[in-house]
């Protein structure tokens, strides 16, 4: 099954091409380099590694006009402007949950393609999707059509799921940050949603995210006493996961409103980020209200 935009198709087989090739490469890439992202946190060599070799090749992509990610400070412009063209921008956070490269867990690659100039408002997505180098090497694609999920090996992707949809009833939870640091409403809310749903937390936003498009449930970062936005960043991460789990048929928030309803200022904005089942968002938003 092949995506009906051809500038989306080629974004999408140039990123399972190259999948398989950056879960080889992550072998000998588990130490740090001396630079910081622009969010102030440690790169891994592999999020230096894979940002490059991404960078590269969606980059040389005809209809491709913009090229940003979570791990280089500014939009590089390779194409037409989005803003006043037919091309599209991507952004992409290379290696999701890199910090677990030490701990050898799950990690994702997230990218999105808004059809504007970056920053975005995630309504502006046409498709995005992620990686989860599990046990399995898979990959998420959501359009305006479907969602759909594939595994991939050796470069070829094999459809697994045409339509993927949030399970009705709700199984599992993660929450990020610590406890303390939970402003009070949430943390009411939080120790709701304890007593109903089973824990899962793995220190990688995809791999929690895909347990929640597996089971049903919720996943959320969120705002924090001593950060206030939250840890998550909306280009990268926000937009492109709660456009995949709206369009399977479950609800995104920053606490307040959609995630794709949100404005940014700036390219590496963070937000609180919630998204899973219908109620469980329609309860967080209410708590708090
Ligand atoms: O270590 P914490 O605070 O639980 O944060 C985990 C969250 O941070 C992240 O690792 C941030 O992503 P990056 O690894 O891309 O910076 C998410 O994948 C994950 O949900
Ligand atoms: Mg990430
Ligand atoms: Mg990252």
């Amino acid at each position: 099954m092949t995506v009906s935009d051809p500038v989306v198709e080629e974004v999408v087989a140039t990123i399972s091409r190259s999948a398989t090739e950056i879960r080889q490469g992550l072998i000998g890439r588990r130490g740090t380099v001396d630079g910081e992202n622009p969010s102030g946190e440690t790169q891994a060599e592999a999020d230096v590694w894979a940002d490059e070799l991404l960078g590269d090749r969606l980059a040389s992509i005809d209809g491709v006009g913009q090229y940003a990610s979570e791990e280089r400070p500014d939009v590089v412009d390779c194409g037409d402007d989005p803003a006043t063209s037919d091309a599209y921008a991507v952004a992409v956070d290379p290696l999701d949950g890199s910090s677990n490269l030490k701990s050898n867990n799950a990690m994702g690659t997230i990218f999105g393609v808004y059809d504007a100039a970056l920053p975005a408002r995630g309504e502006t997505l046409v498709a995005a999707g992620y990686v989860l180098y599990g046990p399995i090497t898979t990959l998420v694609i959501a359009t305006d059509e479907t969602v759909a999920e594939y595994e991939l090996s050796g470069g070829e992707r094999r459809l697994v799921e045409r339509d993927v949809t949030v399970p009705e009833e709700p199984v599992v939870y993660g929450f990020g940050g610590r406890v303390p640091d939970w402003p009070d409403d949430f943390r009411a809310y939080a120790r709701e949603i304890e007593r109903e749903l089973k824990l899962r937390y793995g220190g990688a936003l995809i791999g929690d995210v895909n347990q929640v498009l597996t089971y049903g449930g919720t996943f959320g970062y969120p705002a924090l006493e001593s950060r206030p936005a939250g840890k998550l960043r909306l280009q990268f991460e926000g937009n492109p996961i709660g456009y995949v789990v709206e369009q399977a048929g479950g609800r995104s928030s920053d606490g307040e409103r959609s995630l794709l309803a949100v404005e940014p200022d700036e390219l590496h904005d963070r937000s609180p980020l919630h998204v899973g089942n219908d109620e469980l968002i329609d309860r967080l938003e209410a708590a708090l209200a």
